[in-house]
């Protein structure tokens, strides 16, 4: 099973409760140390602080079924339904492993056959030596007599030996190599896919499982290899068994059904136990990932929330601790009801074999190695199934893998041989309309807008009118729904959307804080730039935008790591990150440059600064400024007022200005805040005339 996808053990302490039921405190935390690893958690029964089932709703609270998404598989997981699926499970792997090691498969099928037939040899040998040793005759020639034989049994071991050596070596080949396949096709797609399908909850909450899934089909490949590899003992067990007497072969079988049976109801107990508790399973994992998030560290501590995430925990994990005795009983009752039927199947062989011997039908010696033979087949058996079963589950998870990828496959948007206008003159967007996926209210509703290059466009309006989702449409990140997005007249649903993202330099809302060095944070930009240019053709960018000032103060300039979580990271503040993802777009040095609130973690010189530099840029570029600075909006050529998903207004700040709406109250709200007392005149005149609204 797939240790990432297990339920999670209960927590170490990490606090403890005041006695009179408060909070643990950080000062409690040694104390819960000192009480060693396994000492009790904070939680105790009865005496939790809150509704055990509080953070995800209760069991029978699942309205999107993503916490039950399983459960339908489970009623499907049937030992006829294993068996049916087995064909394509075996060829599933074939083709994976097939696909990661095409060699190192040839290779180990190979060695898996020759050391069956080793086996089946050794076997063979075995009665041989047995033959020499129980004739009649003095010791020292019935010692002669055996030694060829024995002799063949040393050297069949030997090469069974080297054989399982060279076998661990190809399979610690494979197991990475699957891990690598998997993953990085994994990655390839959920870099390649259209932004708009990460829109989609549903898409996502899928990329999360076939991540896990991932690394099924690592260990499904290695569960197939070793049904395999039993399927060859098994066979060379039982060709000598038929060589020795034709009866020990179906009583071989009939012995090993038992223990078979057993085997799979255990198997078949635990993987549907595992199957209902997914939900609680996913849960602990979600749990488990926030309490050791260092995002959520600070929030954790400041809003006293670590006692009620523990407890929730805790009593997920207790959950499984009785989930896990009840199947551990169960299968101990099969594996009860199993052994004692195989005991007496065995039973059953034995007594064949001696009725076999004494009626004189079969030598000792074919007897001893018969024991032997049998024991081998029913070992090779029992790993056989137990393989089957986890191979069977570890399909299942692969299967997550497998349909994501093929889902994401479809949402790669289609190559074109077209490309977008190089420098372009006029982007015009006509009548766009775009919903999200899963929702019932368009974002944007039939919106009209044109942006010239030598000019600054500002998109204003409150939260959610729309302005973040028209940009990205601009910037080919969203294809509308309907209407046209144009560079120079050219259709942007006709060209390859690689085109269109290499003309636009991007400042998104909320940007990357990568963890990797200050210098290649800002050369993300246009990584290709920097193996051209060198190194010091960050410096212009950063200069520009004041992220130097971030990088002088650091004490490795650009070769800062500013992966904070690892050791000699080092953190920035929010506004000198800002700085940074800004230095990020000016290096792309592309055509068509937007600004989605820049500022809004800049201080008011570094703010001023900005938007001075964005004036300078528009010059020669199209420039997009989304903010709700208004001040700095003043100067834009072109102003775009959005409510609810359309263009209500625009105009030059002046225009606007001069009439009422919502451009006009924004402003003036705002204005007003620099005002020292209530009494003071506005700082903006009153509009003269009723609102005339565009669409
Ligand atoms: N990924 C998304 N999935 C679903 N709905 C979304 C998504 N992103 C935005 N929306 C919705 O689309 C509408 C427009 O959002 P958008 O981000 O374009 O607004 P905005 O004007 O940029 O807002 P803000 O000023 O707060 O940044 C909002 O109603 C928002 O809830």
């Amino acid at each position: 099973m797939d240790n990432s996808r297990e339920p999670l053990d209960t927590p170490d302490a990490a606090g403890v409760p005041d006695p009179v039921g408060g909070l643990p405190t950080q000062r409690d935390a040694p104390a819960a140390e000192a009480d060693g690893i396994l000492a009790e958690t904070p939680t105790t029964a009865g005496e939790v602080s809150h509704d055990p089932l509080l953070i995800y709703g209760r069991e029978d609270d699942d309205p999107t079924g993503a916490w039950t998404k399983h459960n339908k598989t489970m009623e499907r997981t049937g030992v006829r339904t294993m068996a049916r699926r087995l064909p394509s499970l075996l060829r599933l792997s074939w083709s994976l492993a097939w696909e990661a090691d095409r060699a190192g498969l040839i290779a180990l099928v190979s060695v898996r056959v020759v050391s069956g037939l080793v086996e089946a040899v050794g076997l063979l040998a075995v009665a041989g030596a047995l033959t020499g040793l129980l004739r009649e005759g003095p010791t020292p020639d019935r010692v002669r007599a055996a030694l060829p034989a024995l002799a063949l049994v040393v050297a069949a071991g030997v090469v069974r030996t080297g054989l399982s050596l060279v076998e661990s070596l190809l399979r610690s080949r494979f197991g990475p190599r699957i891990d690598r396949v998997c993953v990085v096709r994994l990655l390839d797609l959920a870099t390649r896919t259209s932004v708009m399908a990460f829109d989609d909850p549903r898409f996502v909450d899928d990329l999360e499982a076939a991540e896990r899934g991932a690394a099924g089909g690592r260990q499904l490949v290695d569960n197939a290899v070793d049904v395999f590899t039993s399927a060859v003992r098994m066979v060379a067990a039982g060709g000598v068994l038929g060589v020795l007497h034709p009866l020990l072969l179906p009583l071989l079988v009939l012995s090993i059904v038992p223990d078979g049976w057993a085997t799979a109801r255990s198997a078949r107990l635990a993987y549907t136990s595992w199957l209902s508790r997914i939900r609680q399973i996913r849960r602990q994992y979600m749990l488990r990932y926030r309490m050791t998030d260092r995002d959520c560290a600070a929030e954790i501590r400041s809003f006293g929330l670590s006692r009620f995430l523990l407890d929730e925990y805790t009593l997920l994990a207790r959950d499984y601790e009785a989930e896990q005795l009840r199947v551990g009983r169960g299968q101990a009752r099969y594996r009860l009801i199993g052994e004692s039927v195989a005991g007496l199947a065995l039973g059953a062989v034995y007594g064949t074999l001696v009725l076999l011997l004494n009626a004189g039908v079969m030598p000792l010696a074919a007897a001893g190695t018969a024991v032997l033979a049998i024991r081998n087949g029913r070992g090779a058996l029992s790993t056989a199934l137990s393989s089957l079963n986890d191979a069977y589950e570890n399909f299942l998870y692969f299967g997550e893998y497998r349909s994501w990828t093929q889902e994401a496959a479809r949402r790669i948007p289609e190559s074109r041989s077209a490309s977008a206008p190089v420098n372009p003159t006029v982007i015009r967007v006509d009548g766009a309309t775009y919903t999200y996926p899963h929702t019932d209210t368009a974002a944007l509703r039939g919106v009209t807008v044109e942006l010239r290059r030598g000019q600054v466009v500002a998109f204003v309006g409150v939260n959610g009118s729309g302005k973040s989702t028209l940009a990205k449409i601009l910037a080919g990140l969203y294809l509308p729904d309907a209407g046209t997005v144009r560079w120079d007249g050219v259709d942007l649903a006709g060209v390859e959307p690689d085109s269109v993202r290499d003309r636009v330099g991007l400042i998104p809302q909320s940007y990357t804080r990568w963890p990797m060095s200050a210098r290649l944070n800002i050369a993300v930009g246009r990584v290709g730039r920097l193996a051209a240019e060198g190194p010091d053709s960050v410096i212009p960018a950063a200069a520009a935008t004041g992220a130097d000032e971030v990088v002088d103060k650091l004490p490795h300039g650009y070769d800062t790591s500013l992966a904070r979580q690892y050791n000699s990271g080092h953190d920035l503040s929010g506004g000198q990150w800002q700085r940074i993802a800004c230095a990020r777009a000016v290096y792309r040095d592309a055509p068509f440059l937007i600004a989605d609130e820049p500022s809004a973690a800049l201080d008011a010189r570094a703010e001023q600064a900005l938007f001075d530099l964005i004036q300078r840029l528009g010059r020669d570029r199209i420039v997009l400024l989304i903010t709700h600075r208004l001040a700095s909006v003043r100067t834009a050529d072109r102003i775009y007022v959005l409510d609810e998903g359309l263009v209500v207004d625009q105009g030059t700040h002046a225009d606007l200005m001069s009439r009422p709406g919502i451009y006009h109250d924004l402003f003036t709200l705002q204005a007003r805040q620099f005002v020292d007392t209530p009494d003071a005149p506005s700082p903006v005149p009153e509009p003269p005339a009723e609102p005339s609204r565009t669409h």
